[in-house]
């Protein structure tokens, strides 16, 4: 299985379950693991051939902007959900980190993987 990397993108997003957290926006920051077969797009030198990090990347800004969840959770499921579906993932992992949400803590969050690896291969 290939993947194709996107590391600490920044996501602002208005998220949170307190009231304080309704009024502002704050920055998630994501790891996505995106399973396919890059043999193709390396083949042909072809961008069209292979998932197009930049524009996903830009999704994930729009989706962001679009939504404001209270928790982590739904954010990442809501998020994987439309990353699939939209281009067509078989399957990927996600991890999603509020930093400062814990001040003890480097980071909390959570970390999900959905689809089937190998499918589409
Ligand atoms: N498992 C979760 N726990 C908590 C969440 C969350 O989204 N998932 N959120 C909060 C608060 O919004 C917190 O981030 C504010 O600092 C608390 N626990």
């Amino acid at each position: 299985m290939d993947l194709v990397l996107i590391e600490a993108l920044k996501v602002d997003t208005v998220i949170g379950v307190y009231d304080w957290e309704r009024t502002l926006t704050q920055t998630l920051v994501l790891d996505l693991e995106l399973a396919t077969d890059i043999r193709p797009a390396a083949a042909g030198d072809d961008l069209a051939q292979t998932l197009n990090y930049a524009a996903i990347s830009e999704r994930i800004a729009e989706f962001g902007a679009q939504y404001s969840f209270e928790l982590v959770e739904t954010f990442a499921e809501r998020l994987a959900e439309a990353l699939r579906q939209e281009f067509g993932i078989p399957w990927l992992r996600l991890t999603l980190r509020k930093p400062g949400a814990v001040p003890a803590a480097g980071a909390v969050g959570v970390r999900i993987e959905r689809g089937e690896q190998g499918a589409g291969h």
